[in-house]
């Protein structure tokens, strides 16, 4: 049976439906889920959306941590379910506590939108073991709030441990320490990234201008990764 896989709504998501469609591309089911209930209908794995919930107000993602589903998506994530939060949803998951760090206004203080770069820096998570380790990919960025911040002895734990998944590759788009874009926690269940892998899933659709030099499916991977470690997981 195909894993169910769910995406949480909150009140400014902008990305929700994307990421139910990217989920189906990926031979998966994609179950709706809202902010408000306590309920996550027996899925599989969760995808915690862009956008701006709650209107960015306070922090982005300040406001959706907090929210009634969020209890049992930390609860979750703490057993073990593969979650995969995208631009706002990395916000959420970095203000939940389930990733380190906190994410601020872009350096150059603009809302940033560009076909981004990005090195492959641990295939050994749920979400990334499609990928090769090292591979340099393509998928798109947009967002005001990406730059990746953390004090010195994070860090230091971030790169020891080898917890940064993703990092920006040519350009830093967002002055985010040590080109950070995403991380993986210990057990590399949950990851999170500014970069929007939903929005690189059909050809056509992503970045797949000649000087993209890819496909514009290398977001697609991020779902068949995990679709592939719920299928060994039975
Ligand atoms: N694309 C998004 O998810 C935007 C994220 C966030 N609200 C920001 O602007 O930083």
């Amino acid at each position: 049976m195909a894993p169910r896989i769910g995406v949480v709504t909150f009140p400014g998501s902008l990305d929700d439906r994307d990421a139910q469609r990217a989920i189906r591309l990926a031979d998966a089911e994609a179950v709706a889920l809202w902010h408000a209930d306590h309920d996550l209908q027996g899925v599989d794995a969760i995808v915690l959306p862009g956008g701006f919930s709650y209107g960015d107000y306070l922090r982005p993602g300040a406001i959706a941590a907090i929210s009634p589903i969020m209890t049992e998506v930390i609860a979750a994530a703490n057993a073990g379910m593969p979650v995969l939060g995208i631009c706002n949803g990395f916000q959420v998951l970095v203000e939940a506590h389930l990733l380190p760090g906190g994410l601020i206004r872009n350096a150059n203080q603009q809302f940033v939108r560009r076909d981004q770069r990005l090195i492959v820096e641990n295939n050994r998570t749920v979400w990334t073991s499609e990928f090769e380790q090292g591979e340099e990919i393509v998928i798109p960025l947009k967002n005001g709030d990406g730059g990746y911040i953390a004090n010195d002895e994070t860090l230091k734990r971030l790169e020891g441990d080898g917890l940064v998944a993703f990092r920006y590759a040519g350009v830093n788009p967002n002055g985010s320490l040590n080109d950070i874009a995403g991380l993986t926690n210990e057990r590399g269940n949950v990851v999170g990234l500014m970069p929007h892998p939903e929005h690189a899933v059909e050809p056509g659709f992503g970045p797949d201008a000649p000087e993209a030099m890819r496909s514009g499916l290398d977001g697609l991977r991020f779902f068949t990764s995990a679709v592939q470690a719920l299928a060994q997981r039975v």
